[in-house]
């Protein structure tokens, strides 16, 4: 199995189209310098609307400066784009999502007050997210924007209470049911540099659709979702090497895969330019055109770009301050005395209002924002907030070929969900009228109630070109997510190139290993096989066990918790489950440590001459040297998922120390009982013990005292032992003791991730 695609046949294959960045035909309004707009958009996504007077829907002109004016005609150019594709990209079931009194809540120790103390957040939020729509999540720093969206997407679960139904029905946001009808894609976007854009694409195709879809269909769906969102052409290219804008895109395509219903986006815009930026919101206005319910925070949009959005959802400390339409805002913001002036950014204005700069109260404008939402709820049918062309692009682009005899204004008045019925129709359903449409779409409550199953996804076509011809075939496949040894071969096989291709990290792992390993060898030359210098040989073993304590410890404790971020992500996005995740890491640096250690007992033993005796004791040196490094290695990812990065780097070493001085010229008469627990714990006494045991005990003659020495205290093994009082040492104590602790530690490690990412 290959996780690498024949990129050349592949990236050939889907070079259609020139991006999502350039630019096309313009059929836009723009002049140049002045451009006249009428108070209502125009056309499919032609964006005229800069000021709040014609937001308000007026008929007046205005003038818009040349900058305007090339911005909307390249964000109309966009649209016009993406419609021009004209992919069959994944209709998909509709998802609805109301929310009430939707609270959050923090508990943290106050050091001032000295006692816990909690801070509500979201103060009992309500509204809805709607299958079709794009939502804008805005307010000023610090509202509680992205914490409404980690609550909404269920990243967040503890501390939160409220109501939310999908599609009607109660359901908790911490439900597998919940879970996977969405995705959330961070502001930051985590990928890993060293994989081409086209491999990081088939694996999490690998991974989210199973080995029941074929690869020709993944390979299919990747060029068709890369040519949607503009990265075709970036197949082949190291995502490391990809522009801010390109990596968001990215982000948003991995997603895709698995076609989630929902798309929670936080800040999707930030650090991108003026036409990145409206690329991504026409890419998402048109994800929202096929049936995705599409929710994103945004800060500051350009007039343009804030009218692209079908709705908008103000947050002010935790409270809604308006939700509803685009178009409604003004003339909402008017009937609270809040006049927008003309040639005036709504958006600007309503961040304006929020941050207290026009004198008005807020507890009134969130009042009239709840009632607004609770009049709109209960006097307009909800098919009455799509608007008409929209559902035509929608019934057009799902009507596989078929007729439709129906008027835009008839069409209206169907739900979003019985169009997506309707979308999967039997293609023989040819020319249906609206009550044919209807009937065929009669209530099946039980169906359309229940979440979606995982992984639903539209057959994308293999021959584009061939599309405006053939009738577009949906296919609907039922698509379980690999097995748990596929998802742990595909992990380990990323592993594998991303270790091939960022080899500097390991290389020098291997590298200082063999160094110290000379430098400790020249230090301690030939002390192995002397009576006259055992104590030389006892600190070359306490000083290798020493290294290899961290050297093990430290390698994870300071790369884990960056991979973390990556694994909450992935995880909670559905990518694969922990155990496949964990096996496939420690299946990595296991072997790796492993080598690391016993490349430097080989050198450093030649050196010092502690292999010149006994095979098996060198073997047993070996051995307890490597699970010493094991055990270190296991606390280190411990300590790496249970502790910040700054705090792990610290206590990691510490806790090494802690066990170390057990080993270390203490002898267990001289600990006092209450640390004598630890004596017994100490992985590294236990790898030190024993390698003193391997080399001095086990029966072992007496040494060889040089001639020029007079006296060597130490010429019998049994006597330092004893000395030492280590005489009583077992091997097999010692090799249980570690296999005991890598295997506990592990087993820990485990459960700790797994509440991180379950226990939100
Ligand atoms: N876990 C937490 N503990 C304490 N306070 C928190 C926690 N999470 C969020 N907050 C607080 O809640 C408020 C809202 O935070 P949030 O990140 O949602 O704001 P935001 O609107 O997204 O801001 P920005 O636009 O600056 O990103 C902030 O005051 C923040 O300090």
């Amino acid at each position: 199995m290959t996780l690498l695609p024949d990129i050349k046949a592949a990236d050939a294959a889907c070079c259609v189209g020139g991006g999502g960045d350039t630019s096309s035909n313009s059929t836009c309004t723009g002049d140049g310098h002045s451009a006249h707009y009428s108070g209502q958009s125009k056309g499919n996504g032609c964006l005229g609307i800069n000021c709040c007077t014609l937001a308000a829907g007026s008929e007046t002109s205005i003038n818009e400066t040349s900058s305007s004016a090339s911005s909307a005609a390249k964000v109309n150019n966009n649209l016009n784009e993406l419609q021009a594709h004209n992919y069959h990209f994944s209709q998909c079931q509709p998802v609805d999502i109301e929310f009430s009194n939707v609270r959050y809540e923090v508990r943290k120790f106050s050091f001032p007050e000295r006692k816990f103390v909690t801070k509500e957040i979201l103060h009992g939020l309500q509204g809805d997210f709607r299958s079709g729509e794009l939502t804008a999540i805005m307010g000023p720093s610090g509202a509680g924007k992205s914490t409404l969206l980690n609550v909404m997407s269920g990243f967040c679960a503890t501390g939160v209470t409220g109501n939310i139904r999908v599609n009607g029905k109660p359901m908790a946001t911490t439900s597998d049911r919940f879970r996977q009808l969405s995705c959330y894609i961070h502001q930051d976007d985590l990928l890993r540099p060293q994989l081409m854009v086209g491999e990081i694409m088939l694996l999490a195709a690998h991974l989210k659709l199973g080995f029941g879809v074929t690869k020709a269909h993944k390979l299919n769906l990747i060029k068709h979702i890369l040519s949607l969102l503009g990265l075709e052409h970036r197949y082949n290219v190291y995502t490391g090497k990809l522009s801010g804008g390109q990596k968001k895109r990215l982000a948003i395509a991995l997603e895709l895969i698995s076609n989630p219903p929902v798309l929670y986006l936080d800040e999707p815009t930030t650090g991108l330019d003026s036409s990145s930026c409206s690329s991504c919101v026409a890419l998402l206005k048109k994800l929202a055109s096929q049936g995705h319910t599409i929710v994103c925070t945004i800060h500051q949009p350009s007039a343009l770009i804030f009218e692209m959005f079908d709705k908008l959802y103000t947050v002010v400390d935790g409270h809604c301050m308006y939700q509803g339409r685009i178009q409604e805002l003004v003339p909402f913001l008017a009937d609270q005395q809040l006049v927008c002036p003309s040639y005036h950014n709504p958006a600007d204005y309503l961040l304006e209002v929020a941050v207290g700069e026009h004198q008005c109260d807020l507890n009134n404008l969130i009042e009239a924002a709840n009632k607004k939402y609770y009049e709109d709820a209960h006097q307009k049918p909800y098919t009455n907030h799509l608007n008409v062309s929209r559902i035509v692009t929608t019934i057009r682009d799902s009507m596989s070929g078929k007729k439709l005899n129906t008027s835009s204004q008839e069409l209206s008045t169907l739900g979003m969900s019985q169009l997506a019925r309707y979308s999967y129709a039997e293609p023989s359903q040819q020319e249906l009228g609206l009550e044919e449409i209807k009937a065929l779409n009669a209530p099946a409550p039980d169906e359309l109630d229940q979440p979606l199953a995982e992984g639903t996804i539209a057959d994308p076509d293999p021959n584009p070109d061939q599309t405006a011809k053939t009738s577009k075939k949906k296919l609907r496949t039922d698509v379980s997510s690999a097995s748990f040894l596929m998802q742990y071969l595909l992990l380990m096989q990323r592993i594998l190139i991303c270790a091939r291709r960022s080899y500097f990290l390991l290389l020098a792992r291997i590298a200082s290993h063999i160094f110290i390993g000379v430098i400790f060898g020249y230090l301690y030359m030939n002390v192995g096989n002397s009576a006259h210098s055992v104590l030389g040989n006892y600190v070359y073993l306490y000083g290798s066990i020493l290294l290899l304590v961290y050297t093990g410890k430290m390698a994870v404790v300071l790369t884990f918790p960056l991979e973390i971020d990556m694994l909450t992500r992935e995880h909670f996005n559905r990518w694969y489950k922990l155990g496949p995740y964990f096996l496939s890491l420690i299946s990595f640096e296991i072997p790796f440590q492993s080598l690391c250690t016993a490349l430097y007992i080989v050198i450093s033993a030649r050196l010092t001459d502690n292999d010149s005796g006994e095979p098996f004791r060198m073997y047993y040196f070996i051995l307890l040297a490597i699970l010493a490094s094991l055990s270190a290695q296991a606390w280190g990812f411990f300590v790496g998922a249970t502790l910040p990065t700054k705090l792990a780097v610290f206590l990691g070493p510490i806790l090494a120390v802690m066990f170390s001085v057990f080993g270390f010229c203490t002898r267990y008469i001289d600990i006092t009982p209450l640390f004598r627990w630890m004596w017994h714990l100490s992985y590294f006494r236990a790898g030190f013990h024993g390698a003193l045991n391997a080399f001095y005990g086990l029966d072992r003659e007496f040494l060889e005292c040089p001639e020029n020495v007079i006296y060597c205290h130490f010429r019998s093994p049994k006597v330092f032992l004893k000395y030492m009082m280590i005489s009583d040492v077992h091997m097999s104590d010692c090799v249980l003791l570690m296999a005991l602790v890598i295997a506990v530690m592990h087993l820990l490690t485990v459960i700790t991730l797994w509440r991180k990412l379950n226990k939100r």
